[in-house]
């Protein structure tokens, strides 16, 4: 049987007053494969510990098919757990460890025949009496599903199951992960903060940003349609192309996004996304373009929907199937604070210290946004850096734009080429980082 998971406005505290998961609610289908993604620290693991019943939730529900769960002990709520580290015992060979659990829920059962069934359906038949440190890190994480699945649970908690392992070993046990489940047919919770890992396996993907739930969707929706600027910038590689735009919309003349030393016209007639960008006249906002959304082409290439800008080569990073190109077209780019890892120390010293500027401007607006804002507009303000002269985000390279190519393009550091931006493809996130263009699905009321 396959179990139906509910968490219904779920908190966690540890400390007092330090919530690290924030009235969270998922409703998770039998048989269905969730992902909660997000960056290190955010609560993922906590979410899994409690559905497992190794957590309390401070506030809120968990609900296994229906059935309010929040005392349910662990071993009540019939959910197998694979962890990152395997959590096999040392002294148990992978017969015995996989027969664990078996035993302990039926001490006079033999464990042999599950134990053997499970053990041919993962390919390790023939490592059954072999100890853990006789284990490769991929056979033993084969053993530690083993003995979740020989319990024959109602679902499957995966905490980075994979993470451990080599990056070959990794992305062929994702797949037979991916069949595994779909085979048994079981629920699925999967813990990862690997953006890739998590678009590959879910059939949805819960993102999430300091303990709260920033948008439940699709892989492709996630993608495609991303609710704010955090979810744009965690999701795909190469990370989307985040830069300061001004909207810029006249009376009497073409309606433009002005980035720094150039502008994207917005083709006549406007269509109701860009007509939409109108009320935005004279704000600052933020734009995404992921790496397709661009193209290097000359201007008479233009094909309906795209726009010519240029930009200046700063540096090529040959990939062998395709070339990424860091392209100078002098904007400015705008940080996301939780994703510019190395910068964490001195940005969170810098974020203390400019409480009352931009950061507490931003974070002011976010008004109820417990996680802080999602999006720095401006580099310098972070680092106290000079305003002209604005550094890369550490861990970037030079260039405010990236865009990819097929290898044939010869390109040279310092070469100026042209480029046509596909408005199709154009993200725009008000200053909050919440996406304006497309336009919610829901726009608000006007009469509010
Ligand atoms: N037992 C605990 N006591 C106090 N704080 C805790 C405890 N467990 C987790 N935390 C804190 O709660 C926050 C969320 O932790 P959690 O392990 O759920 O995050 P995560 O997203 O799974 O991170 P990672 O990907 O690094 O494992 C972190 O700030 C962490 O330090």
């Amino acid at each position: 049987m396959s179990r139906a998971i509910s968490l219904h406005q779920v908190s966690k505290s540890y400390t007092r007053g330090v919530r690290v998961v924030e009235r969270l609610s998922l409703d998770i289908a039998p048989g269905e494969f969730l992902v909660l993604l997000g960056p290190s620290g955010c609560g993922k693991s906590t979410v899994l510990r409690m559905i497992a019943g190794l957590e309390d939730p401070t506030e809120g529900e968990v609900r296994l098919d229906g059935a309010y769960a929040n005392e349910l002990p662990p071993a009540d709520r019939d959910v197998a757990m694979v962890f990152q580290n395997y959590a096999l015992y040392p002294g148990m060979s992978s017969r015995e460890n996989i027969g664990f659990p078996l035993r302990l829920e039926a001490p006079n059962a033999d464990p042999g025949p599950r134990v053997e069934a499970t053990a041919r359906m993962l390919g390790i038949a023939d490592l059954l009496d072999r100890f853990p440190h006789q284990l490769s890190g991929g056979e033993r994480q084969r053993v530690a599903m083993g003995r979740a699945i020989a319990r024959h649970p109602s679902a499957f908690l995966m905490d980075e199951p994979l993470s451990n392992l080599d990056a070959k070993l990794r992305n062929h046990l994702r797949a037979e992960i991916a069949q595994l489940t779909r085979t048994l047919g079981v629920t699925t919770v999967y813990v990862t903060h690997d953006q890739g890992e998590a678009m590959s396996l879910g059939d949805r993907v819960a993102v999430l940003r300091g303990g709260v739930l920033q948008q439940l969707g699709t892989p492709r929706t996630v993608y495609a349609l991303p609710e704010n600027v955090f979810v744009a910038a965690f999701i795909g590689t190469p990370r989307i192309n985040l830069l300061r735009g001004i909207v810029l919309a006249p009376l009497d003349g073409a309606m433009s996004i002005g980035l720094g030393r150039q502008a994207l016209v917005l083709p006549e007639p406007l269509c109701l996304d860009h007509q939409l960008l109108r009320v935005q006249q004279g704000r600052e906002v933020i734009v995404g373009l992921r790496s397709e959304a661009v193209r290097l082409a000359r201007p008479s290439d233009a094909r309906p929907g795209e726009v010519a800008i240029s930009g200046l080569v700063e540096h090529v990073e040959f990939q062998g199937h395709e070339v990424l190109v860091h392209l100078n077209t002098g904007s400015r780019p705008a940080l996301v604070p939780d994703l510019e890892a190395p910068r964490a120390a001195a940005g969170s010293a810098g974020r203390r210290r400019k409480e009352g500027g931009v950061i507490g401007r931003l974070r002011g607006r976010a008004g109820g946004l417990r996680a802080g804002p999602v999006v720095v507009l401006d580099p310098s303000e972070e680092t106290g850096a000079d305003r002209d002269d604005p550094p890369p985000p550490d861990g970037r390279l030079p260039g405010d734009l990236i865009v990819r190519t097929t290898p044939d393009h010869a390109l040279r550091h310092g070469m100026q080429v042209p480029l046509l931006v596909d408005l199709a493809h154009l993200f725009v996130f008000d200053q909050r980082g919440v996406r304006i263009c497309p336009a919610p699905a829901r726009l608000p009321d006007l009469e509010e």
